[in-house]
């Protein structure tokens, strides 16, 4: 399913003295399938623009088409269910809004709210648990004896219980170490790779939105500035050094080398790999001409 922003302008308070707008006219098409990563400073409105993925809000202004769904400024809308079953947001810290005694009555509470069996949900449990990368025996556990790193898978297999076919992902690592953050972000690309899902990625991390994201977006003060594949958003020096955002480590450390070499390498790496084995051949290159 994809999900497409048609001229979305949206205000908080419309109509009141306090009106502020968030986001303006902004266009955004995410393709069924796609990895879209969505990155901006604080305040740029990526929070505003992803509570409009699932119809948590409505733009003043424009058109939202989520699937074959669409919600436009001044139209009610009708039924948003299906959209919220389709469309799972990862909260930030997802931990927070975990309440049942049992990890297994937590991961099942989304799915039977929607009708699905008790059964059914029971053994879409225990498929994510371990997908979340956690043992069975976690299931008989309240959620609070855990970790907060577990937690927060436990609350990720609560999303993902309602089998949803678009991902929304807030900053799921903010608070994590290293090595946990990697796992989540390695376990979110591995389903969208296998289950086909269309996952979109908001973040402050340009690292994440490299390693992992087909396209980035880049925002700025309520506006979408710039949309494009990785290598085009990084080749594009002129507009991250006008919104101020860093290119990621691995393009940093190309560009010192390229200094020293005083040549430029033939692409943009985006992988260790894929940078050793260009500056080899500029190496075997500038043997061979010697
Ligand atoms: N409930 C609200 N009422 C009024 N203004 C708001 C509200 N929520 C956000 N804003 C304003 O809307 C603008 C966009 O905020 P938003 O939270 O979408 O940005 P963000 O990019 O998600 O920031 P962060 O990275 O800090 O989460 C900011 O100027 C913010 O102050």
């Amino acid at each position: 399913m994809g999900i497409k922003l048609q001229q979305v302008s949206y205000a908080y308070s419309m109509g009141t003295p306090f009106e502020k707008y968030a986001l303006f006219d902004v266009d955004l098409t995410i393709p069924h399938g796609t990895y879209q990563a969505i990155i901006g400073h604080t305040g740029s409105g990526k929070s505003t623009i992803l509570q409009h993925f699932n119809g948590l809000l409505k733009p003043s202004k424009g058109q939202v088409h989520i699937g074959d769904r669409v919600i436009a400024a001044g139209k009610k809308a009708k039924e948003l269910k299906p959209v919220r079953q389709k469309v799972g947001i990862v909260f930030q810290f997802p931990e927070h809004q975990l309440f049942e005694e049992t990890v297994l009555k937590d991961i099942m509470f989304g799915p039977m709210n929607f009708g699905v069996s008790e059964q059914e949900a029971e053994q879409r449990a225990r498929e994510l648990i371990h997908l979340v990368g956690l043992p069975e025996d976690t299931l008989n556990k309240s959620p609070f004896d855990l970790s907060g790193g577990q937690m927060r898978r436990v609350a990720i297999a609560g999303v993902l219980a309602m089998d949803p076919e678009v991902i929304v992902l807030d900053e799921p690592t903010a608070g994590l170490d290293p090595r946990g953050q990697k796992e989540i972000m390695d376990m979110f690309h591995a389903l969208h790779k296998e289950r086909g899902l269309t996952t979109i990625l908001v973040t402050h991390s340009m690292e994440d939105a490299a390693r992992y994201a087909d396209k980035i977006a880049i925002m700025h003060e309520g506006r979408c500035v710039l949309n494009g594949t990785p290598l085009e958003v990084f080749a594009d020096a002129e507009t991250l050094e006008k919104y101020r955002l860093e290119l990621p480590h691995i393009v940093r450390f190309q560009r010192k080398i390229e200094k020293l070499m005083n040549k430029s390498l033939s692409k943009i790496c985006l992988t260790e790999e894929e940078l050793a084995a260009e500056v080899a051949q500029a190496l075997r290159e500038g043997r061979d001409a010697q």
